[in-house]
């Protein structure tokens, strides 16, 4: 069983900056704050910070201003009670590392066990049943530079759940991954949401955001606009964060990816892509595959 969290966890960011000590100023006054239960994007075009956000929250890096509270405890006191669990950028990691899948899963644990490192039955059964939700159960044994891309994401997703956190930051989960992984992905983060945690995605495909986000931040070194993702995130909070460099997509056919996944690129019209953001009497957010991959650098 993950821990039993409840939605009284928040995370408050109040008015942080942080400046690198190259002197670049990577992010400045910002301030938003979420609620267990949630599921919140970060979305941002390349270099808006996004990262640094998640650094700042995991305590690695420090703001020059301002405070990140998690349950009106400070990032340090929060990380010592294993509140939060983060899953870093692939490129971030050194992959050459020896090391078994089973082994990064269970480095997730370390934080609960005492100094000598020795894995209780506990340990190896919450590292086990984490595998277990991202099915990669059966590689546990295997060398984790051997996984495919989309395959060590699923395991640093287990070692974040193995972990226990109520907190859970997901530096963007889906790049690299196929159509089939994010839909097994986005599936487990509803459900970690349901059980009252508080997940934090940053993610360029925009197309999936309406679907399993209610919460949305528009980031660009700063917050742009915040809020619930369906009053958020509308074409023109989008074109304000993207500045013109966004692209409408949709995708059919069997092109796009390697698997059976029977889906193209096109550009949509502006009529498609009013009623993607919720035009023409939709309730309902769109289904992620009318729109895809949306950003597309200039
Ligand atoms: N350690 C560092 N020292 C100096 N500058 C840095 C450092 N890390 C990041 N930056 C700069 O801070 C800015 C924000 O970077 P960050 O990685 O947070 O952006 P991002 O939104 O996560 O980008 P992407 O979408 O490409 O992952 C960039 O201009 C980057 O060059």
């Amino acid at each position: 069983m993950m821990n039993t969290p409840n939605n009284s966890i928040v995370l408050n960011i109040d008015d942080i900056t942080v400046t690198y000590n190259n002197g670049h100023t990577a992010i400045y006054n910002t301030s938003f704050k979420l609620n267990g239960g949630t599921i919140c994007a970060l979305v941002g075009v390349n270099g808006s910070g996004k990262s640094t956000l998640f650094k700042s929250i995991m305590g690695m890096v420090k703001p020059i201003s301002g405070t990140v509270t998690l349950n009106n405890l400070s990032v340090t006191k929060a990380l010592k009670q294993n509140i939060i669990a983060y899953v870093p950028q692939t490129e971030e990691v050194d992959w050459d590392f020896p090391v078994l899948v089973s082994d990064v899963v269970m480095m997730g644990r370390y934080g609960r066990m005492s100094f000598l490192r020795i894995p209780s039955k506990e340990d190896k059964k919450q590292v086990d049943m984490a595998l277990e939700r991202v099915s990669m159960s059966a590689l546990k044994n295997r060398q984790i530079g051997e996984l495919s891309g989309g395959q060590k994401k699923r395991v640093f997703l287990a070692r974040a759940l193995a972990q226990q956190g109520q907190v859970l930051l997901l530096d963007e989960p889906f790049t690299g991954v196929d159509v089939k992984t994010e839909n097994a992905i986005i599936d487990l983060l509803k459900a970690l949401r349901t059980e009252g945690h508080l997940i934090l995605v940053s993610t360029h495909n925009l197309g999936s955001v309406p679907e399993f986000c209610d919460q949305v931040v528009l980031f660009n070194r700063t917050v742009l606009a915040t809020g619930p993702t369906k009053t958020t995130f509308t074409p023109q909070n989008l074109m304000t964060t993207f500045g013109g460099a966004l692209r409408y997509l949709s995708l059919s056919g069997d092109k796009l990816h390697d698997d059976e996944d029977p889906r193209v690129v096109s550009v949509l019209t502006d009529d498609e892509r009013a009623a993607v953001f919720y035009g023409e009497g939709q309730d309902d957010a769109p289904h992620h595959d009318l729109l895809h991959k949306a950003l597309r650098k200039k």
